[in-house]
């Protein structure tokens, strides 16, 4: 049966095509800021490191968010206590644009990552020139040569590489790369179906030399302190704070 993950990535083979084809000039990036090391330091220093995510609609839930302003919501982010930003720049799906990143970046210094689907290492390339610090690379969307390719030209970007898994089997292809940073997505990107129960379970077969994400899911602190009980420091939150009014003080709220 074909999932939304499919046709997600159909419509991404199409896009980047015609990208490559005739590819965008960008205003040249400022060098990478550490995104893996700024949520380590959070964690090492006893917080939170949250990376908030600027996401306007998604597939599962529509519009999330009217008044979608990415660099005051970047600006309230790192006021809030945010230690990274997530931009979604898919548009067909998430009503996500690479200006938004663009935009969210150059309002803080927080390191961004870009949330996409990442098929082709030229993305990669795409991705640092509108000045993302850090990819995604989802293990159920690509095999493990793919993966080894858009790693590579992420680490020659002096790029970070999140690597998104759903079950212990995708955990253990993502071990197989040299990042050790692995975001557990509770969302299950083929039926939408969001379970919190998925960090536990993977968190115990995770070598302790990784920093270990929670994505998806998440609503407030009590959900953050209890995932702290089992050693996950660092979150992935998008729509829970995509609707707050406040979301500089909802974000406070999470981690400050
Ligand atoms: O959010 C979706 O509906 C979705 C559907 C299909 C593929 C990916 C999707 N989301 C991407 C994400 O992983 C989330 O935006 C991210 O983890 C934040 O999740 P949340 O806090 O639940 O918004």
């Amino acid at each position: 049966m074909r999932t939304i993950l499919d046709t997600i990535i159909a419509t991404k083979r199409t896009e980047v095509a015609a990208r490559k084809a005739s590819p965008r000039a960008w205003p040249a990036p400022t060098a990478p800021r550490g995104f893996k090391a700024a949520l380590d330091a959070r964690a090492a220093a006893g917080g939170y490191g949250l990376i908030a995510e600027i996401k306007k609609a998604s597939p599962s839930k529509g519009l999330i968010r009217a008044d979608f302003d990415p660099p005051a919501h970047a600006r309230a982010y790192a006021a809030g206590g945010a230690a990274c930003l997530s931009v979604l720049t898919d548009h067909d799906y998430f009503q996500g644009h690479e200006d938004y990143l663009i935009a969210a970046r150059a309002a803080c210094d927080l390191p961004v990552i870009r949330k996409d689907f990442l098929i082709d290492p030229w993305q990669v390339e795409e991705s640092r020139a509108i000045g993302a610090d850090a990819i995604l690379i989802i293990v159920s969307a690509l095999d493990d040569g793919q993966m080894a390719e858009i790693e590579a030209a992420a680490i020659a970007q002096g790029m970070d590489a999140l690597v998104e898994v759903h079950d212990a089997a995708e955990l253990e292809r993502a071990l197989k790369l040299k990042s050790r940073l692995i975001g557990v997505n509770n969302r299950n990107l083929k039926t939408f179906e969001v379970d919190v129960q998925k960090t536990y379970d993977l968190v115990r077969h995770a070598p302790k030399d990784c920093t270990f994400v929670a994505e998806s899911g998440l609503n407030n602190r009590a959900d953050l302190d209890a995932m702290a009980e089992h050693d996950i420091r660092c979150f992935l939150i998008g729509e829970s704070l995509m609707r707050q009014a406040d979301v500089e003080a909802a974000t406070r709220a999470l981690v400050g």
